[in-house]
């Protein structure tokens, strides 16, 4: 046939058109360095010089040894690593058409963990996703959730004043009483809750799936295209577990949810109001999807970082009690002793926000934010940033830059106020990440977390445990690694500040 006589000049051309474009990378990459780095091993690269406990702090080290920008390599992938303010703010701000992807991991696809936006590939779905969550996070959207956060908060004072051994315990269960209550208008059991043991199993099998080196198959992608039965395939099995999960933790809430909108006992939630709309515009099921995957990344993205910033919080009073006074200080004299700091009193509260600030910088709970991912080669200050590169933000490090944070791991809220007592111009929360992928719920966040740091402290004096002996109990200050890192468990006492206060939260209700 005729068509078939242009068949070897076709391919003459598509051989050709590969040619050049490989010559042009080879002449891009042979003319310009990668940033500087530890310098990679034949095949395995920096494999053994990444290390598995605290990495931002040995990329830290790195920056100082390399400069800002470091540049590393694994089985062929390239990871470049953030260490400054400018570098992040140049490449994942100024730069964001191209540095807002995310690095793709077989096995986060095999679980079907790609539905959340949050690890999504940069593109329209992911847009599409964003945008209908930003709807209802974004900075004005967020006063209609004071009343609900606030009566969690008052049910985390009142679990404190019971049993306050068990904080850790207490702000996971607020973390997630907020977030269920908010999207799906659910109140959490204390004990056993279904919904809440499905959010957390999906969560934790994400970051055991995920963890690097965990499965082959990440390191390996051709193995997923074998059998379940071929030895080492066996993540084939895990990740179908994880999947059926996830439908679960999606789908069962919002049968909670339709059920209630049936009954007519629905509270007002982001769930009812977006399947409200749903079905009044006759969408599809497409949508309804959509909506389920938005609803069930809350969870996964808000649970776990509210609550670590909060024991983070915790730590940080226990060791500081000159903090913990010059705070009560002033919730006294703004609040008064009657009654509980509300939203209306945030900005008469200068140095409580500066505390909440410098919470956020002292220990940032996701040390390396989420990792971002290129999606065009690049030239940065004359190095070569191929497309595809991994590119991780060491939040960390920009924290604790001694230039612009003198003596920074003392916990020191003075450090964002001037000298009149006002809030300095240093209001960059560097906690939430960078450009197109900058934390989707930060104005959530920053709300719960204010408004649980000012109840906290206008409630509770916080100061080391003692043992049987009357002797302080040290804090080591040790956090966990992994995406989100928590402070490692500690001791420390938890005391209503006066019978006046234990009163106030005893009179605060459950409904
Ligand atoms: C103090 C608590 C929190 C901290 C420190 C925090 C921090 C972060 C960081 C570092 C990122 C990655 C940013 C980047 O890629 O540059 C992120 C992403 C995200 N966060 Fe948060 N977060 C917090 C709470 C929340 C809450 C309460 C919600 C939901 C209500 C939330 C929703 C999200 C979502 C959806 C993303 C993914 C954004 C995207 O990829 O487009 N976060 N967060």
């Amino acid at each position: 046939m005729a068509s078939y006589d242009y068949l070897p000049a076709t391919v003459l051309v598509l051989i050709l058109l590969a040619v050049t474009g490989l010559l042009n990378r080879w002449k891009a990459t042979s003319r310009l360095p990668y940033p500087p780095g530890p310098k990679p091993k034949l095949i395995m690269g920096n494999f053994h010089d990444i290390p598995t406990e605290l990495p931002w702090v040995t990329y830290t080290e790195w920056g100082r040894q390399y400069g800002d920008v470091v540049h590393a390599q694994v089985f062929g992938n390239h990871v470049v690593i953030l260490n400054s303010l400018k570098a992040a703010v140049d490449l994942l701000e100024k730069r964001a058409p191209i540095y807002s992807d995310r690095p793709t991991f077989p096995m986060l696809s095999l679980m079907g963990w790609d539905f959340s936006f949050g690890l999504m590939r940069y593109g329209e779905k992911w847009r599409q996703h964003r945008s209908l969550f930003t709807q209802h996070f974004r900075r004005d959207a967020i006063p209609a959730y004071h009343p609900v956060q606030l009566k969690k908060i008052h049910g985390l004072l009142r679990d404190l004043l019971s049993t306050p051994e068990d904080f850790i315990e207490h702000t996971k269960t607020l973390a997630s009483a907020i977030i269920m209550a908010t999207v799906y208008g659910y109140d959490i059991k204390l004990k056993h809750d279904r919904f809440i043991h499905l959010a957390e199993e999906g969560v934790k099998r994400l970051s055991e799936g995920a963890l690097p080196g965990r499965f082959a198959v990440d390191t390996f992608p051709f193995l997923r295209h074998l059998p379940s039965w071929f030895p080492g395939c066996g993540f084939h099995r895990y990740a179908q577990n994880v999947s059926l999960l996830l439908d679960e933790m999606k789908n069962v809430p919002f049968d909670f949810v339709r059920q209630n909108m049936r009954d007519g006992v629905g509270r007002p939630c982001l769930a009812s109001e977006l399947l409200e709309q749903n079905d009044t515009q006759g969408s599809s099921k497409q949508q309804e999807q959509m909506i389920k995957d938005v609803a069930a990344v809350t969870y996964a993205a808000a649970a776990d970082t509210t609550s670590a910033t909060l024991d983070v919080f915790i730590m940080a009073m226990a060791l500081n009690p000159e903090v913990v006074r010059k705070a009560q200080h002033e919730i006294d004299t703004v609040v008064g002793l009657e009654c509980l700091p509300g939203f209306e009193h945030r900005s008469a509260l200068p140095y409580c926000e500066a505390v909440v600030r410098e919470v956020l910088r002292w220990s940032p709970i996701a040390p390396l934010g989420v990792p971002h991912a290129t999606t065009q080669d690049d030239i940065y200050k004359g190095c070569f940033i191929p497309k595809g590169t991994t590119v991780l933000a060491n939040i960390w490090a920009m924290a604790h830059n001694e230039s612009m944070y003198p003596n920074p791991d003392k916990f020191d809220p003075g450090r964002l106020l001037n000298t009149d007592g006002q809030l300095n111009v240093d209001d960059h929360i560097l906690g939430f990440g960078f450009g197109r992928r900058i934390c989707a719920g930060r104005y959530a966040a920053d709300a719960t977390v204010w408004a649980t740091i000012v109840s906290i402290l206008s409630t509770f004096n916080i100061e080391k445990a003692k043992d049987v002996n009357g002797k302080e109990i040290e804090i080591k200050i040790e956090f966990t690694d992994g995406l989100v890192s928590h402070p490692k468990p500690f001791k420390c006492a938890i005391t209503p500040r006066s019978d006046v206060n234990r009163q106030l939260v005893e009179s605060t209700t459950e409904v």
